[in-house]
């Protein structure tokens, strides 16, 4: 058993291998007869992939469906036989498909043919399909009420027909429990799950309807019971199923005739209805798994991305006690995929040495194409006869088929009756029997069921039934396009025949492998090997004829064209390019790795190596070199990717750069285009300054206009006495002198708006002073800067009494004065006492001389620099003492105070020389007024007072 599994990893692993290296398809054709072996090397194989291939989570779950498809359909296409406990009734060809990295993606599986007879009945010692047996045996109670079905298989009519319902070798809970997890790894939802075994039940059930006889011969159901879980089941009206059991409906000339079945009739409608419904789920099962192992990562429809390794596990070349119509298929098949192998190895092998020139001895073998040609040859074949006896109106039954078979093809070597025995054989064919000398073996087949099972019918009233069945997978089962179809369909035969025709397409299309499974023993044991069987099959399968062809023969052959592509970067004269003739391109190549002449040979289109080492030693080269090769593109990509980006850089900086300048010189020009135009306007509208507003000066007069008005806004005068005016243009001096008549208006109305009336009252003395004596007293600029104040005296200084005596009089100023006499006596220190009414001299408390307002006539000042003065006072009033001569060193104030009160401002003369002024009693004094060096009052020698006044510089 180790040296099979290793050979069958060893042949997965080279396929595997070719696959990734040449991406060429690859399949694996394991073959053998039944019980050898087929279905272990298959999922043996499968394993080795899920474990050595590379993984990722999609490829993972790719991996768990098509490791877990096994278990599904085995549980509904396998069953025990006489010859395999775990035999396939069905042929399986499966495509793995595999991405770029070698990853298994997705895969298809191809059903053949399921003997669905088995349904309905199984040899001694053999089984139905497992699933029954799983379901029963495993099935949870809860899920076997729901399908109405009890536990013992022995309940069961289609269980009990082979008598072994149970099987020690088979452990049915185990499997069922296997065959649940699988499906919901595959993806059946529970609801899925559910209507598919209700199905399988329905068969069970199915198989359990009884019928009976009426007066008339008619049949009837008698197990009504059933018809209530069918009809549940199968979600079909019972009383609908009940007629189409017991009844046939024909179309005849566009008429419906319904006819009630006799007993065998309606016996034989119903296993025809068990074996479609279960063949039928059979075939939406696979077409189901297919779905969920699809690959659909399919970038770009129509471009194959993946590379595919096919698998054809198929049932093995079968001989029993009692051969059917199965048997003849599936040893049929297997004549087929011995004729594949013979073609593709032994016969087309030695074919090529001799069309490529090589010397070869020719090896002998038996090509079983003349068995093929008996079963399959149009017209003449044993299908074509059995199709014509199943479509021929009148009375065809499985005698006249093998009568005609007889008629046809009597002399056929591999062919044999009853009829056309010799004596001796004749005693082992049965008169309803031929035998077919298979390349594996005699095999005798009864006729009987041939033409049924051929014709694979369907009642069509249990096809409508079906057809309305709410039950989701039968309603996808049974198409209404067939109740609509006038097309006969195709006899089962001959669809196998166009499938198997398919298949051998397929498999010639791929580079394939062989497995061939030997069978060790017909009694199904460990370590026994039967010497007779396994020479038996060494020499049916050709075996030893392929060994010599294989050992004489070359283990490898290429064409040169594929043989240099693949090699060429091994040798330096090929690489990269070989200019010549492949032929010599190869010559070179395996010079130069040094092949031995009795290595290899070179023939008309291909090089022939004879050693697989010699190929080997080769490939590691290749690997080697490949290393290398990617370092040496690995850098020359980077380089060309790097080159690139950087041009790609580069010239957008270029762009980039060549943008800026063309936007930087545009900018410039314009602004030169600008300048000129400005100067330009600047040097006409100069020319034209003294025009007019023209368009020609409009600008420059704009520009000077709008310059003087910056600069003047820049050189206000800051106050009222700042002078300064920049100078306009002449086209502004009008506007100019506006302005600065405003700016002026606007500083004295903010100046007058700024100043107190203490100041106000202040400023108008002192403008009344400037009347008065401007230009007029010498002193009197003197003055100007020396404030007016309200009183130059203190309270002690004018003594309390003389205020009180003025209590009713508000006391405006007083200032200390020095009184004169006519003569030039000085009195003592008096104050000059101003009120609203009156000047009163006061001399220490007391009141001097009081002179109303009224009775001051005028008010004498010399021009000079003194500060003599004398108020003329009316005589009628003041008898005794007539004008006062005062002194006061603040003498504009004084006067200008008294002049205001006094209301006496014109009357302030200033006099050059002398002054008049009158003493009492009509007696009069002169004053005379001359300069000098200081200020000295005395009386001259004339009687006059003379005073002299100290000159100023700053006159
Ligand atoms: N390499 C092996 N070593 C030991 N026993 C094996 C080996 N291969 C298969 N068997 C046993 O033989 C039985 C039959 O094998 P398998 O079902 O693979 O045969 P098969 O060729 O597929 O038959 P069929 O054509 O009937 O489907 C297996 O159940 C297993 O017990």
């Amino acid at each position: 058993m180790k040296f099979l599994l290793t050979c069958d990893y060893a042949i997965a692993d080279n396929s595997y291998r070719s696959l990734r290296t040449e991406r060429k398809d690859q399949c694996i054709l394991i073959s053998g007869e039944s019980g050898a072996g087929k279905t272990e090397a298959t999922k043996k194989i499968l394993q080795y992939y899920a474990v050595t291939c590379p993984a990722s989570q999609q490829v993972e779950t790719v991996k768990d469906r098509l490791l877990q498809s096994n278990p599904v359909l085995e549980a509904f296409g396998n069953a025990k036989t006489l010859r395999n406990d775990n035999s396939s009734r069905f042929g399986k060809y499966m495509d793995v498909q595999f991405d770029y990295r070698g990853a298994p993606v997705g895969g298809h599986i191809l059903n053949y043919l399921l003997e669905k007879s088995r349904v309905v009945h199984q040899n001694h010692g053999e089984r139905n399909f497992h699933i029954f047996y799983q379901l029963l045996e495993g099935g949870e109670e809860d899920l076997l009420r729901r399908l109405g079905l009890e536990k013992n298989p022995q309940q069961y009519h289609y269980l009990v027909k082979g008598h072994c319902a149970r099987v020690s070798s088979i452990n049915d809970k185990n499997e069922w429990k296997i065959m649940r997890r699988a499906l919901s790894i595959i993806g059946f939802s529970d609801s899925e799950v559910e209507d598919l075994l209700s199905i399988v039940a329905s068969v069970l059930h199915m198989g359990n309807v009884q019928f009976a006889v009426d007066e008339q011969g008619n049949s009837q159901v008698t197990t009504e019971n059933q018809i209530k879980y069918l009809a549940r089941l199968l979600a079909v009206e019972g009383s609908v199923l009940r007629d189409a059991l017991t009844h046939k409906k024909i179309i005849a000339k566009g008429e419906e005739l319904v006819s009630p079945l006799n007993l065998e009739q309606a016996a034989y409608a119903r296993d025809a209805l068990a074996k479609a419904v279960y063949g039928r789920t059979f075939s939406w099962l696979v077409n189901k798994v297919n779905k969920s192992l699809a690959y659909k990562d399919e970038k770009f429809p129509g471009w194959r991305s993946t590379t595919v390794l096919g698998l054809l596990d198929i049932y093995g070349f079968e001989v029993f006690q009692h051969n059917s119509f199965e048997q003849f298929c599936i040893n049929y098949c297997n004549e087929k995929l011995q004729q594949l192998f013979i073609e593709l190895t032994l016969k087309s092998e030695q074919e090529e040495y001799e069309s490529e020139g090589i010397a070869w001895e020719p090896v002998q073998y038996f090509n079983n194409k003349i068995i093929c040609d008996l079963v399959e040859e149009k017209f003449k074949g044993i299908i074509s006869i059995l199709d014509e006896e199943c479509l021929r109106p009148g009375d065809a039954t499985d005698t006249t088929f093998l009568e005609k078979l007889e008629e046809t093809v009597k002399n056929h070597p591999h062919f044999l009756t009853h009829k056309l025995a010799d004596q001796k054989t004749r005693k082992s064919l049965g008169r309803e029997e031929f035998r077919l000398s298979h390349y594996a073996g005699d095999v005798t087949y009864s006729v009987a069921g041939f033409l049924d099972k051929n014709n694979d019918l369907l009642f069509r009233n249990l096809k409508e039934t079906m057809c309305n069945s709410e039950n989701p997978i039968i309603n996808q089962c049974f198409d209404r396009t067939e109740l609509t179809d006038k097309k006969r369909p195709e006899t089962a035969a001959t669809q196998f025949k166009n499938s198997l025709s398919k298949l051998m397409e397929i498999l010639m299309s791929k580079e394939p492998s062989y497995i061939r499974c030997m069978k060790p023993n017909d009694a199904k044991q460990a370590d026994r090997f039967d010497e007779v069987l396994i020479r038996h099959q060494v020499k049916y399968l050709g075996l030893m004829e392929n060994l010599r062809v294989r050992r004489a023969g070359f283990a490898y052959r290429r064409k040169y064209e594929v043989f240099l592509q693949r090699y060429k970067s091994l040798c330096p004269e090929t690489w990269p390019t070989w200019d010549g003739r492949p032929h010599d391109g190869v010559a070179v190549l395996v010079k130069h790795l040094g092949y031995k002449p009795e290595e290899y040979k070179m023939g008309r289109t291909k090089i022939f190596i004879r050693f697989p080492k010699t190929l080997f030693a080769t490939e590691d080269a290749l690997e080697v070199r490949k290393q290398s090769l990617a370092t040496k593109m690995q850098a020359t990509w980077r380089g060309f990717y790097r080159r690139k980006k950087f041009l790609t850089m580069k010239h957008s900086a270029i762009i980039i750069q060549s943008w800026w300048r063309g936007t930087l010189g545009r900018r410039k020009a314009a602004k030169r285009k600008w300048a000129v135009e400005t100067i330009r306007r600047f040097i006409k509208g100069f020319i034209y300054r003294n025009h007019p507003r023209c368009p020609e000066n409009e600008y420059f007069l704009d520009y000077i206009r709008y310059s003087f008005l910056m600069n003047l806004k820049r050189n206000l005068p800051k106050n009222v006495l700042d002078k300064s005016w920049p100078t306009p243009p002449p086209s502004l001096s009008e506007a100019s002198q506006l302005l600065r008549r405003l700016c002026l208006q606007n500083m004295v109305w903010s100046y007058c708006k700024r100043i107190s009336p203490e100041w106000k009252q202040q400023l108008e003395q002192k403008v009344i002073a400037s009347e008065i004596f401007k230009g007029k007293k010498d002193n009197y600029p003197q003055s100007v800067p020396r404030l007016f104040i309200n009183t130059r005296l203190g309270k002690e200084e004018i003594h309390n009494k003389v205020l009180q005596a003025l209590e009713n009089e508000a006391l405006k100023y007083a200032v200390p004065v020095v009184k004169y006499d006519r003569r030039g006596y000085k009195a003592r220190p008096r104050q000059l006492l101003l009120t609203q009414s009156a000047a009163i001299v006061v001399e220490e408390s007391r009141i001097k001389q009081r002179i109303d307002y009224t009775n001051l006539t005028g008010i004498s000042v010399s021009s000079l620099s003194d500060n003599l003065f004398v108020l003329h006072v009316h005589c009628e009033d003041n008898k005794q003492k007539g004008d006062v001569v005062l002194q006061s060193d603040h003498v504009i104030e004084t006067l200008t105070k008294t002049a205001i009160l006094a209301d006496k401002i014109n009357n302030v003369n200033i006099n050059q020389g002398s002054i008049k002024f009158t003493v009492g009693q009509g007696k009069e004094g002169i004053i005379d007024f001359i300069s000098g060096s200081e200020l000295l009052i005395a009386k001259a020698k004339n009687g006059h007072l003379t005073v002299v006044a100290p000159r100023l510089n700053s006159r």
